[in-house]
């Protein structure tokens, strides 16, 4: 142990060889940054070098190559020993990539002790996953999922040593079902490789899965519900894979393996959708009825496209411009300090999310919850082309700053995005909106409002109600008689629920703050990824 000037201390420094020469080597207990710097003057600090201990994959004892050993000082040695260390490297883009470096010296000793204390900061690491359950729909996007994991996912997880259970989908539910039976508390985190409806299918088996253990009943809407401690991981193989891009920052299936492996964790607001007494549905981004319904249902029908049947669709969908009669109500998000509207985004480490999550553990604390159904509720009538309700950005490769850039991962609340009925004109400028950095929500035909619950009748079903003789009722699917081209629309849209159809013209919503935990940080604030490793600041750290 070394101390430095500043008090300091160092658990190692050694002069250890690098390619061809030597180079300072410190592991540095109390910052947690394993550093190497060239000790030469001239070319100051050009190759200097330095990991968090967090972000360390896996240390190896090496055997150095006879390629290696016949060049430069290798040659004066009898039997140099080495070790390399994997670490991430963090790229553009929020992109993580798997690096690793060779240090060598002629001490076996000297080589052991190094070995020897990365492996004892690794054990440290509590945070991270030793045993996961892996979930593969083979079937997702591309029909790529089996070869991502098995090419670029597996051989990572068994570098960081992590033992898998892995389960190759044979149908849909075939994961869900599963999460039924297996002994869960076995692992420490379940990993589903596919797009954002296999995660939704696997979220749904594990929330599904604790309320069973805890005896709490899904079908009560008001039931306070048990939160999900197990980490899900997504490996994106979809066609959107939203909820992975939204809360990582990239669709990269190494980048999301890096982060499992390292053990991150973002809490993430869930809702539920009920219609009478009678639980439907979880979801976690986009909840949404009309345009996005619309697509998902004609898309499924052109699933051998591919991850193209979205543009296909939502070109037809678009053409047709159907719009939906209805009667919202929503209770507002008070309790949240951001608004749809604000200009920053929830990134890493949040600190809306973070003063959420205080709320949250203070109404545990109480052991009681508010009768929210005393507060507000503000009601709107009209006609929409589309109605979204997302609990995230929703950002995802074809929209990069998602359906609403400000939207937060775990306050507690979902935006609820009311599309009134307009020209073709005006909602493809909406649509163009998505894909660009122009405000979505600067248009007289669009409403947008933070909430934590929210309630939707179609008209169809409100007048069904009233009375049974309707004869609208006979007519569902056609178009609306006395106006034959005005695209009003007498049968019901679908709602979009993550990426799975759900047909049903009255539901009820409520978001469960931090139901749920992924393998992710949120989207890393930009530009810093590479300052956090400049030369200067290392020179400091020095
Ligand atoms: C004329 C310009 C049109 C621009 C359209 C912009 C499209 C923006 C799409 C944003 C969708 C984000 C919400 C994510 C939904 C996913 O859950 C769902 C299912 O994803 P999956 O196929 O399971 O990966 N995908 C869709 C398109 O509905
Ligand atoms: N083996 C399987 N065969 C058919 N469908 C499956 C299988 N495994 C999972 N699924 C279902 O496929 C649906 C879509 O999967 P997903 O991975 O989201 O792909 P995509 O992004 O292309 O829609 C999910 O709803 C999931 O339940
Ligand atoms: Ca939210």
């Amino acid at each position: 142990m070394e101390q430095l000037p500043g008090g300091r201390r160092l658990r190692l420094a050694s002069s250890l060889g690098l390619g061809q020469r030597c180079w300072e080597v410190t592991l540095d207990d109390e910052r947690g940054l394993l550093a190497w710097r060239d000790p030469r003057p001239p070319r100051r600090g050009a190759d200097n070098c330095f990991v968090p201990t967090s972000e360390i994959i896996a240390v190896e004892e090496t055997e150095l190559n006879k390629k290696q050993r016949s060049i430069g000082k290798w040659q004066k040695m009898a039997k140099p020993h080495a070790f390399t260390v994997y670490y991430v490297k963090k790229a553009r883009n929020h992109r993580w990539r798997c690096r690793d470096v060779t240090f060598w010296c002629a001490d076996e000793i000297l080589c052991n002790q190094w070995i020897q204390a990365l492996k004892e900061l690794l054990e440290m690491q509590t945070c991270r996953p030793k045993q996961l359950l892996v979930y593969i729909n083979p079937y997702g996007g591309k029909r790529q999922g089996k070869r991502i994991y098995e090419q670029k996912v597996a051989p990572l997880f068994s570098l960081a040593s992590i033992s898998t259970d892995v389960v190759v989908t044979e149908h849909a539910n075939h994961a869900k079902d599963n999460l039924f039976e297996v002994n869960i508390n076995k692992y420490d985190g379940v990993v589903c490789v596919g797009g954002d409806g296999m995660f939704s299918e696997v979220m749904h088996g594990l929330i599904g899965r604790m309320q069973k253990d805890s005896g709490i009943d899904q079908n009560n809407p008001k039931a306070p519900l048990v939160q999900c401690n197990i980490r899900i991981g997504i490996i994106p193989a979809g066609s959107t894979d939203c909820v992975c891009y939204s809360t990582v920052g990239i669709s990269d299936p190494v980048t999301s393996a890096l982060h499992i492996i390292i053990g991150d964790c973002q809490p993430l607001d869930v809702s539920s959708v009920h219609q009478n007494n009678t639980f439907l549905k979880y979801a976690v981004s986009l909840l949404g009825y009309g345009f996005y319904g619309d697509v998902l249902k004609d898309s499924e029908k052109k699933r051998w496209m591919g991850p193209m049947r979205y543009d296909y669709s939502g070109f037809k969908t678009f053409l047709s411009h159907h719009y939906y009669e209805g009667t919202i109500s929503f209770q507002p998000a008070k309790h949240t300090l951001g608004s749809p509207r604000d200009k920053d985004s929830c990134r890493t480490g949040c600190y809306i999310c973070k003063e959420s999550e205080r709320q949250l553990a203070e109404q545990r604390k109480k052991c009681g919850f508010k009768h929210e159904d005393e507060e507000e509720w503000k009601v709107i009538k009209g006609k929409f082309l589309a109605i979204n309700v997302v609990n995230m950005c929703c950002a995802c490769p074809r929209s990069p700053k998602g359906l609403s850039p400000a939207a937060h991962l775990a306050d507690g609340s979902a935006d609820l995005i009311l599309v009134r009925k307009c020209s073709r004109f005006d909602f493809l400028r909406y649509l163009v909106r998505h894909t660009n950095k122009d405000d979505q929500f600067d248009f007289s035909f669009v409403d947008v409002y933070r909430v934590k619950s929210f309630q939707f009748t179609s008209k169809l079903s409100e007048d069904n109600e009233s009375s049974v003789t309707d004869i609208g009722k006979k007519h569902f699917g056609q178009f609306c008689r006395d106006h034959p081209a005005c695209c009003c629309n007498i049968a019901n849209s679908t709602w979009n629920c993550d990426g799975e159809t759900l047909d049903s013209s009255a539901i009820e919503v409520r978001v469960h703050c931090q139901l749920m935990k992924l393998f992710a940080r949120g989207i890393e604030e930009n530009c810093k990824d590479e300052a956090a490793y400049s030369h200067s600041s290392v020179e400091q750290l020095l």
